[in-house]
């Protein structure tokens, strides 16, 4: 139920919709060799673009914080009896006990173990198992696990994985309330047309296109497989359900073999992928366009934008990039060196994107798939570092082979040696905060920039997928180890906080199924030609009770608001309790004393009436 007044919704414009380049070597454009190793992969460009997730809300909340500030919360208890309480009816309840504050897992570590802990690591049928003991020398063990801190790591307390539980409230938090907001904000945007003239009214099933990145008219912006590409969001003309369609455009289907992969492709449901829904081919756009539909994800931004900004060192303007200007290497070196010190991601987010990539990939894999698109262009995150692979399937018909000699299962095999070659460097990257780490003249001094920062698990990980030999992602579980255990508290932890939140909105859902029933009774003007039909009989008495409730006075006349006084009233209505309350009629000349059980019994007879004269019956299910 949402308490904010009108005037108080947030509001926010899609800001940060610039471009910026960048230079990467990550996806083998324009490269469909099955013999594509690490040595050959060609060097091009990627793109970001800031997504609107950077729009933020200011939000005024109504009465909350004066509930918390006078101590009220504690007339909020209400104790009925379990036989008084009706069947559905549920009491709510905001117990002392629930106040905690956030503690991080590594404040959780150390508290335990008295601030010093010591790892030691046990590999065990090819699974790595992390112990702690508390420390009794000074000595330092390089190989931690992902929660311990090395002397050269930032700190793990930078790092929250989830936010720990809320303050007790009766509402939803402030940040979930605003990133759920913020969702809706973005999924509900619609484009103005003056701005994007050229925007199709329709295309195939859908409408309302916004694009979600600005259109660019350079012919040089071919980031993508060579063909320029578009994002827009996209609503379905008939389920009214949005989605991500990305355009490839002035592409020509030349063969529709590769529609079977598609079908595959459409078949993968996984947490950390985009769900592919349709391919088709369009000319709305007044060329010919491949268009692929994926699920939307309002908020989202590539991974690209998100750690890997214009200012790393070494970053050059592809377009712009004078060749002819020598850059010492120490330069490089030292300059890699300083901005990943002053940068540098905390390990168990990394860990934490490692297994979350690893998952996608195991998924892809094992359905005789590859990625092709592991890029940080191509991987989307949202809120809580949750991650999603968001360009499937595109490589697959935009560069198939339709070469029937060609034995496609070593295909697929070569290309998921290549995701796999992919993922090393994507990490790598992480670990040096710059792409430029990548580039096969850096790759020894990024290598040595992460043992100089990161555990030997985190290199020997990254050794493993850039080495030559045959890999598989399956060989990557034993090198996470426990850190599986870790990911796994972590999300628990935060599957628990979102269902306390959501048993908050269940509360108030109840009542706000309640007082559309009070609010359709109280002072209807007119019932089956009946003007005092409100102001007679048990309607009289829902009156007197709804100024009970929501209009108290002090001593002076003013109004007292109570958000606990109301929740509770609403509470004891709903359950239909025995307690007696006086209501008094307006000319303050006559009380009358009744029970909630009996205005309960009121409001239902009153309810039903309405609905049954007016054919409500679907409201009245629904209420
Ligand atoms: N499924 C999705 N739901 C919501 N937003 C998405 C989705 N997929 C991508 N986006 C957003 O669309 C924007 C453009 O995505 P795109 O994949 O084109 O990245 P890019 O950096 O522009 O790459 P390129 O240079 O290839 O165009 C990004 O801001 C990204 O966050």
């Amino acid at each position: 139920m949402d308490w904010m007044s009108p005037s108080s919704r947030p509001h926010s414009t899609l800001s940060q919709l610039g471009r910026t380049n960048h230079v990467t070597e990550f996806v083998p454009r324009m490269n469909n060799s099955p013999n594509t190793t690490l040595n050959n992969f060609s060097l091009s460009s990627s793109y970001a673009s800031i997504s609107p997730s950077a729009a933020t809300f200011l939000s005024k909340k109504f009465e909350e914080p004066e509930l918390q500030s006078t101590g009220k919360t504690t007339n909020l208890k209400i104790f009925i009896k379990i036989n008084s309480i009706p069947k559905g009816a549920i009491s709510v309840s905001q117990s002392p006990s629930h106040s905690s504050s956030p503690i991080s897992h590594q404040e959780k570590l150390n508290s335990t173990n008295g601030g010093s802990v010591v790892p030691y690591q046990e590999n065990v049928g090819g699974t790595t198992y992390f112990y702690q003991y508390p420390a009794t020398t000074q000595e330092h063990n390089e190989e931690t696990a992902d929660t311990l801190q090395t002397p050269t790591s930032q700190s793990s307390s930078d790092y929250t994985p989830f936010p720990g539980k809320p303050e007790p409230s009766f509402f939803i938090s402030e940040e979930l309330k605003n990133d759920i907001l913020n969702r809706n904000m973005l999924t509900l945007l619609q484009p103005d047309p003056a701005q994007y003239p050229d925007l199709p009214q329709e295309v195939d099933s859908y409408h309302e296109l916004f694009p979600l990145e600005p259109i660019s008219n350079q012919v040089l912006h071919k980031a993508h497989l060579g063909y320029q590409a578009s994002m827009y969001k996209a609503t379905h003309i008939k389920t009214g359900l949005h989605y991500c369609l990305r355009r490839i455009h002035g592409f020509r289907l030349q063969n529709t073999k590769c529609m079977s992969l598609v079908d595959l492709w459409k078949k993968l449901n996984h947490s950390n992928i985009v769900q592919l829904k349709e391919v088709f081919t369009t000319k709305a756009f007044g060329d010919n366009s491949m268009v692929f539909v994926y699920s939307y994800h309002p908020g989202s931004e590539t991974l690209l934008n998100k750690h890997f900004s214009i200012d790393q060192p070494g970053y050059t303007d592809p377009f712009t990039n004078d060749k002819s200007t020598p850059m010492p290497y120490s330069y490089q070196k030292n300059n890699l060196l300083r901005h990943q010190q002053n940068n540098k991601l905390p390990e168990p987010l990394i860990w934490n994107y490692i297994i979350q990539l690893t998952s996608a990939l195991r998924l892809i894999h094992s359905n005789a798939l590859a990625c092709r698109s592991l890029d940080p262009t191509k991987i989307i995150l949202t809120s809580k570092n949750r991650l999603r692979l968001s360009c499937l399937a595109v490589m697959d018909v935009v560069l198939h082979d339709s070469n029937s000699a060609i034995n496609h299962l070593a295909l697929v095999h070569a290309y998921q040696q290549e995701d796999l070659t992919a993922l090393g460097k994507l990490v790598l990257a992480l670990a040096c905060k710059s792409t430029i780490a990548v580039q096969r003249e850096n790759i020894t001094t990024a290598l040595d920039v992460v043992s100089r920062t990161y555990t030997m698990d985190l290199r020997n990980l990254i050794m493993y997928l850039l080495t030559n030999q045959r890999r598989s992602v399956t060989d990557l579980m034993p090198m996470i180890g426990a850190r599986f255990y870790t990911q796994l508290d972590n999300l628990h932890s935060h599957i628990e906080v979102l269902d306390t939140e959501l048993s908050k909105e269940v509360q108030n859902g109840r009542l706000f199924r309640l007082m559309t029933k009070l609010a359709s009774i109280n002072e209807r003007p007119e019932f089956n030609m009946e003007t005092s039909w409100s102001e007679t009989g048990d309607r009289y008495m829902l009156k007197l009770f709804r100024d009970f409730v929501f209009h108290q006075v002090n001593e002076d006349g003013q109004p007292w608001m109570d958000m606990a006084h109301i929740v509770q009233c609403l509470n004891k209505l709903d359950a239909g309790v025995p307690e007696k309350i006086c209501l008094m009629s307006r000319d303050e000349q006559s009380i009358l004393v009744v029970s909630y059980m009996e205005l309960k019994h009121c409001l239902e007879q009153s309810f039903q009436e309405v609905s049954n004269t007016h054919e409500l019956s679907v409201v009245d299910e629904k209420v």
